[in-house]
């Protein structure tokens, strides 16, 4: 299919993200998105779509809308009281808010990492099993084998695998966080949400994050939301400026970073607000 026929039907911004290999379809497609937190408009308007295999980052001052937008692409929004919203969002070309849509089904392949690394009070291993456990899998060797594979995946095995049955709260804040990362990759999601998933974190554990997210590109499609301008450059494929509720502007990152189309953009990026 070509990569015009998928364009949002209307839109308030151009959206030209950059396409990997030969794939013209959309992991995921957001079409003109509203949402509404009782009456206050959070999301304006916004119509986005995001390549597999790719790694969007959602940048813009605080309060703009970054997480709410976020949110939508694994319906944590639904949760929260006076939430609202128009459009659709497509997952593979799936309405992901169709009611014949199984929520808890969404959350296996539409994985989350928070701002705050939040392990449960358990040890290391059964924090990675626990997705497989509430999915009623009891094949031991089958969980073994993805919490190894996970904490493999997510950088952590070496530093933690004599001590797996140790708390997972004993961890340092960077080993808490690339656990939750474990945590959400043992379910085999295909996509990825991070809302700031470094923030919380010192410089050394922030670029280990870095460097996996990087690794794990060639078999997930990751958005996250970042408040340092340094790291949307240094990891994502692709950026979107929210401002207001808007997107004001999307497409490759190198391109946002060093030659915007709009001057809010530039005016962002530079650091003359926000
Ligand atoms: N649960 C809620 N109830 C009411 N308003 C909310 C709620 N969550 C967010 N908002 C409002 O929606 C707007 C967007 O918030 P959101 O958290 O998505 O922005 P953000 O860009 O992620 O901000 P930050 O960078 O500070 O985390 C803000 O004005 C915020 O106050």
């Amino acid at each position: 299919m070509e990569a015009e026929s998928q364009s949002p039907k209307a839109t308030n911004v151009e959206t030209k993200p950059k396409l990997h290999s030969d794939d013209q379809e959309y992991k995921l497609r957001a079409e003109n998105i509203d949402v509404f937190y009782d009456d206050f408009q959070a999301i304006k308007n916004v119509s986005l779509n995001i390549v597999g295999n790719s790694i969007t980052a959602f940048i813009g001052p605080s309060g703009c809308g970054k997480s709410t937008f976020l949110r939508l692409f694994n319906r944590m929004n639904d949760y929260i009281d006076g939430f609202s919203m128009n459009g659709d969002i497509y997952m593979e070309g799936k309405d992901i808010y169709d009611p014949s849509i199984k929520v808890e089904e969404l959350r296996k392949t539409v994985g989350m990492v928070f701002q705050k690394p939040n392990p449960f009070p358990k040890s290391i291993y059964e924090n990675v099993a626990y997705g497989l456990r509430i999915q009623g899998i009891s094949d031991e060797d089958y969980i073994e084998e993805r919490v190894v594979e996970s904490l493999k995946q997510a950088t952590l095995f070496e530093e933690i695998k004599d001590n797996l049955d140790k708390q997972a709260t004993a961890l340092s804040g960077g080993q808490q966080q690339r656990l939750c990362i474990a945590r959400a990759l043992a379910v085999k999601p295909s996509v990825l949400l991070m809302d700031e998933p470094t923030s919380a974190l010192d410089p050394i554990s922030s670029g280990k994050i870095e460097d996996l997210v990087h690794e794990l590109k060639s078999d997930y499609t990751i958005v996250i939301v970042t408040h340092n301008m340094q790291q949307a450059g240094r990891v994502s494929d692709n950026t979107a400026f929210l401002y207001m509720g808007s997107l004001i502007e999307y497409g490759d990152t190198q391109k946002i970073f060093t030659n915007p189309e709009k001057d809010r953009t530039q005016n962002y990026i530079t650091g003359r607000f926000g």
